[in-house]
């Protein structure tokens, strides 16, 4: 399985522009890497614009869903589609689309847990329901999106459930750099699955985001990491059943006791 990650710099507030970068660099891309999936950072329309978020954000991703799906199926790709602002009835959330390449959108997440370190509280809402394991090539894998990744709560449900990928898409800043790369690689370890992330670089108001786009191996080798300040783009190739050779050579998932862990907190 052949993954491109766009470790973007996001032109802030700016939606057409950013999908006019995203359409050159997924032309040039499929080129050069012919990927089985593309993925894209978080808020990768407007970056964290939020005091205008009202006037960027996309009504029903009526702007951006259908620009999705034609990449994915002109270019016989899937889509891991970062997030956008998303307007629904009013309230703005911070929603992921995925498309296969079939250019069909076969799974949708609004990220649940908001940052309060950049305000999204604020100005977004939070979804209702926790991620969910999606099939692609009939590979299982899970997403989440940024701050997500401080909840374990969330992502053992999708390893227990099948999933051999887990893709984090994010606008993570360079403060909490160390907490990034660190989670990531726990997180691949104690679930088992390749972690691939996709953060932005560049900055917005006070804010610099640290780049580090991450795949790590099931063992929690990182097999390529992004420098920290330049828009790049990072491949790489894996083979997903390796994680079956991990979780058969160290038995966590049989080691469990389900019946003493507390449910519900
Ligand atoms: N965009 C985000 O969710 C940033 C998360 C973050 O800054 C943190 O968890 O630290």
């Amino acid at each position: 399985m052949k993954i491109s990650i766009y470790q973007m710099e996001i032109i802030p507030g700016n939606p057409p522009e950013n999908i006019r970068k995203v359409h050159a660099w997924i032309e040039k891309e499929v080129e050069l890497s012919e990927p089985d999936i593309i993925v894209l950072p978080e808020m990768w329309t407007t970056s964290y614009t939020l005091e205008n978020i009202h006037v960027y954000a996309d009504d029903n991703g009526q702007s951006t869903v259908p620009f999705l799906k034609t990449m994915a199926k002109r270019y016989n790709v899937n889509i891991i589609g970062g997030s956008i602002a998303n307007k629904v009835e009013g309230k703005i959330y911070n929603t992921s689309f995925v498309i296969n390449r079939q250019g069909e959108v076969i799974y949708q997440y609004d990220k649940v847990h908001l940052v309060p370190m950049l305000n999204e509280p604020i100005y977004l809402e939070g979804g209702k329901k926790v991620p969910e394991v999606f099939e692609l090539d009939g590979i299982k894998m899970g997403l989440i999106i940024c701050y997500d990744l401080r909840f374990p709560e969330i992502i053992r449900p999708l390893a227990l459930e099948g999933a051999e990928v887990l893709f984090i898409v994010a606008e993570w800043p360079i403060d909490r750099l160390s907490h990034w790369r660190n989670i990531q690689i726990t997180r691949a370890i104690e679930n088992q699955l390749f972690v691939i992330s996709c953060n932005n670089v560049g900055s917005y108001q006070s804010v610099t985001y640290g780049g580090n786009s991450m795949v790590i191996h099931p063992s929690g080798v990182t097999l390529k990491e992004g420098s920290t300040t330049d828009e790049e783009t990072l491949n790489i190739s894996i083979n997903y059943e390796e994680s079956l050779e991990i979780r058969h050579k160290v038995p966590v998932f049989s080691s469990r006791v389900p019946g003493l862990y507390k449910q519900g907190l």
